[in-house]
């Protein structure tokens, strides 16, 4: 259901008494857990101190207990019981909010959907009655936080004032807005999950993006160029990026990766940090199958082109066939193992997609035996939607080995079920188990 409310205003108490702060108040209400709400209030406004900011409440209900139908407003006071946070220009920290019924629309508002007592009056907090909404929110967004927001923002407006004038002042001032930089982004860091979540992911693409640079020469000095060897370098430039994120890993079932000789292993796929879990336990002589477009990903895929990975073209099956045929014999020939994600493609709905079927031929070819390996689900701190990236844990759990031989291409269908169902109960088991996200400030 999508209504439309015009006419309400969410009084905004910036706690900063300068004219100066301009805000876009553009944002959304989420919850802190995972439901989605999907209840969106938005407004670009100027303000100052204690504005009231006129927005238009756009929603829909979407919540699975039977609400659908529920007046926005109801759902909203809903929301705010279940700690909702308030989420201005991404910073996801409950504002001083209060509410106020728009005059002007009243009218308007009585002709259309009715509007819930508790809503449509103006509430006064008096700190424990959470049936109603509070006319003032008091978990502020700290004054200090936005006192030097509009320090930033006056300082920044300084400069393009003075710098035609005096030159002096004007590289002072310009100094004075770049101290004002790494606290306000300690400060973003410390109040906005959102921003958390896309600073954590700039990070990580631009760290592997530098550790790739250094990895380029060390593979070239130890192997020369393209070799499976180069593996054992980027796996210990990767081991310490978990920590960087705020991640752990918990490996159960080491011994099944004592096979000797060649194996394919396969593993779900949930999202790009998968390299991280696959560089804790990858053995020696062991490479991937990625996508042909990894290899333009800069220095990244020069990196994965010197470990030796094998590219395959996903549009063309027939092309995609005759290099993992190759990728057989290779195994066969220089004792390599391979690591497929069967599931073609990045997948984060909480269970397994169906299995493509190249690596079954591929261990049916080698004679070579398949090794699950399952990483325990993300959600519990990685939300790509909700924007979400906090700490947490990773159960990796390494299944034992599927023989495959004497199997045909006959077998192939039976190996995939096979696999498929040993990975998903074993996907769901240690999702469940997996502890909680250590909260939203642990980043
Ligand atoms: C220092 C710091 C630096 C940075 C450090 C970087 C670290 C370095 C980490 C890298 C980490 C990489 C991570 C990448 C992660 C991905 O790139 S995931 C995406 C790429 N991977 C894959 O797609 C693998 C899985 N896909 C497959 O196996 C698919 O089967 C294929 C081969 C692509 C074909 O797909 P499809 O045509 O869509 O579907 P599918 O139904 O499976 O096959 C169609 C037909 O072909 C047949 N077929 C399929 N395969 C074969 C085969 N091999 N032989 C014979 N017949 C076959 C099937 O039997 C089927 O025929 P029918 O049985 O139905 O008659
Ligand atoms: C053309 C660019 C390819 C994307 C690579 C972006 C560069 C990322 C840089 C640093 C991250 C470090 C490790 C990267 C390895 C991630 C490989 C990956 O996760 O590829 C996605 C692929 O499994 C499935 O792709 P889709 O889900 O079908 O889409």
């Amino acid at each position: 259901m999508m209504v439309q409310e015009p006419g309400w205003e969410f009084g905004l108490d910036t706690g900063v008494s300068t004219p100066t702060l301009a805000m876009s108040a553009t944002g959304s209400l989420v919850t802190t857990g995972s439901q989605d709400l999907g209840f969106n209030v938005s407004s670009e406004t100027r303000c100052s101190r204690q504005d009231r900011v006129p927005v238009s409440v756009l929603g829909h209900w979407g919540s699975n207990r039977g609400q659908r139908d529920e007046h926005p407003l109801l759902a909203l006071q809903h929301l705010y019981q279940h700690h909702l946070v308030w989420s201005i220009q991404g910073w996801t920290r409950p504002a001083p909010l209060s509410f106020q019924r728009n005059q002007q629309c009243e009218a308007q508002q009585m002709r259309g959907t009715s509007i819930p007592a508790a809503a449509a009056a103006p509430q006064h907090d008096d700190g424990d009655d959470d049936d109603a909404i509070p006319a003032t929110f008091s978990r502020d967004v700290p004054r200090w936080f936005l006192c030097l927001l509009a320090h930033f923002l006056s300082a920044t407006n300084t400069t393009t004032t003075t710098s035609s004038t005096t030159t002096g002042t004007s590289s002072s001032t310009r100094m004075d807005v770049l101290w004002t930089i790494p606290p306000l982004l300690l400060l973003l860091l410390w109040s906005s999950s959102t921003f958390v979540f896309y600073f954590k992911k700039c990070f990580y693409v631009a760290w592997m993006m530098c550790l790739a640079v250094l990895a380029i020469p060390l593979c070239l000095l130890k192997s020369g160029g393209r070799d499976v060897e180069n593996m054992r370098v980027i796996r210990s430039l990767v081991r310490h990026v978990k920590h960087l994120l705020g991640l752990r890993f918990e490996v159960s079932g080491w011994e099944h990766l004592q096979t000797k000789g060649p194996y394919v292993i396969i593993s779900n796929h949930q999202s790009s940090l998968d390299v991280l879990g696959l560089m804790e336990v990858l053995p020696d002589r062991c490479t991937m199958i990625a996508k042909k477009e990894l290899i333009y990903a800069g220095t990244v895929g020069i990196t994965c082109w010197l470990g030796g990975i094998v590219f395959i073209n996903r549009k063309k099956t027939s092309d995609a066939k005759s290099v993992m045929a190759e990728a057989a014999k290779t195994m066969l020939d220089d004792q390599i193992r391979l690591w497929v994600f069967p599931e073609g493609t990045r997948n984060q709905r909480g269970d397994l997609l169906p299995f493509k079927k190249g690596a079954f031929h591929l261990a049916v070819a080698a004679q070579a035996p398949i090794i699950p390996i399952v990483f325990s689900s993300y959600s519990n701190f990685y939300l790509r939607k909700e924007k979400q990236f906090n700490s947490g844990t990773i159960r990796l759990k390494i299944l034992p080995k599927i023989d495959t031989k004497g199997m045909t291409t006959e077998d192939v269908a039976s190996l995939l079920d096979k696999s498929f169902n040993l990975m998903r109960s074993a996907f769901l088991e240690v999702s469940d188990s997996v502890p909680q996200s250590n909260g939203t400030r642990c980043h």
